[in-house]
């Protein structure tokens, strides 16, 4: 029976990971339901065979009263800005006077929650918040309801991923039309939403809230070969993490102001929002080389687009 049970979850877990990380489901939502209703049935029955990472236990978890604080290893920190072509430009003069011509990797900028997962031995152990980048809070409950995160992964990795927990536009119009209906205050944004979600001392709520996931870093290298971000990020995705797929590899600051161009034409046709777009020095060598200021790295910089006129 064990066999069964086990191979039931493996089973279920693989679905999950095509439906959330790789949005191509290979069997129907009734199928997926009905499997893992069979499951919960069968750990009822076997109860020992019900691990952490079981599919069944995405929702579970008590009501909470409060969150636990919880330090992180390293700082999260927060990243400098730039405005406008003259910033960039003025980034990357700095940038090749310190270490030479590099290499940059544009990401999106997604504009929801920035969180911290720690994976021990292939098990997710904690899922916090950034809090004030030094102190955050723990909300592994709530984030174990999101499908997107990885309950266990295939190889038996410990380290520390971060990224950003986000609410898609079409779930956060959904929550408003239901909240408006019930009277409830609508959220502002897909970030405020997210954010509230993940702030429900009970996962219960948190999980119907549909929210997803961005990894972009890893935080102790140890556990990857990599040695470029660019590595890095393909490497989370072969561990069976969701990362953003618009990133893109440049040779130069006209890369990075063309990709800028394009994102700020195109935003609007993401599912998600984003508010800016990161660009960091590929290379994790030159990184160690141009280090940190107290606040943020020195090797990677925030265009933030303007301000969207609201159309009243
Ligand atoms: N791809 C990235 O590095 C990224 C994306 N979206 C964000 N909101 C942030 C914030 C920091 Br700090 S990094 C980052």
């Amino acid at each position: 029976m064990e066999e069964k049970i086990k191979s039931l979850q493996d089973r279920l877990n693989r679905y999950n990971y095509e439906y959330h990380v790789l949005d191509a489901p290979t069997i129907p939502d009734s199928e997926y339901d009905k499997l893992l209703h069979e499951l919960i049935a069968l750990e009822e029955q076997y109860p020992e065979y019900r691990t952490d990472s079981s599919p069944t236990v995405r929702v579970g978890g008590a009501v909470l009263s409060r969150f636990e604080k919880v330090a992180h290893d390293t700082p999260m920190l927060s990243l400098g800005n730039a405005f406008n072509e003259e910033d960039l430009r003025a980034f990357d003069k700095r940038i090749r006077e310190s270490v030479g011509e590099v290499e940059y990797m544009c990401e999106l900028k997604i504009d929801g929650l920035a969180v911290s997962l720690k994976y021990e031995a292939g098990q997710l152990v904690q899922g916090a918040t950034r809090g004030d980048g030094t102190v955050g809070e723990n909300i592994t409950s709530n984030l174990r309801t999101i499908g997107a995160i990885p309950l266990s992964l295939d190889r038996s990795l410990s380290f520390e991923v971060r990224g950003e927990a986000y609410m898609p536009k079409s779930s956060f119009e959904k929550l408003n039309t239901e909240r408006e209906k019930n009277g409830e205050a609508l959220f502002q944004n897909p970030r405020n939403a997210a954010a509230g979600s993940l702030r429900q001392l009970d996962p219960k709520l948190a999980a119907k809230r549909n929210l997803s996931i961005f990894l972009y870093s890893v935080n102790d290298l140890t556990e990857l070969e990599a040695d470029t971000q660019s590595g890095a990020l393909d490497e989370l995705d072969q561990a069976g993490f969701k990362t953003n797929r618009e990133r893109k590899l440049v040779t130069d600051i006209e890369g990075v102001l063309e990709y800028i161009a394009y994102w700020e034409k195109h935003r609007n046709d993401l599912e998600y929002d984003i508010d800016g777009i990161v660009i960091k020095v590929n290379a994790f060598n030159s990184q160690e080389d141009l280090g940190f200021t107290a606040k943020s790295p020195r090797w990677a910089i925030a265009y933030k687009f303007p301000a969207e006129e609201v159309v009243t």
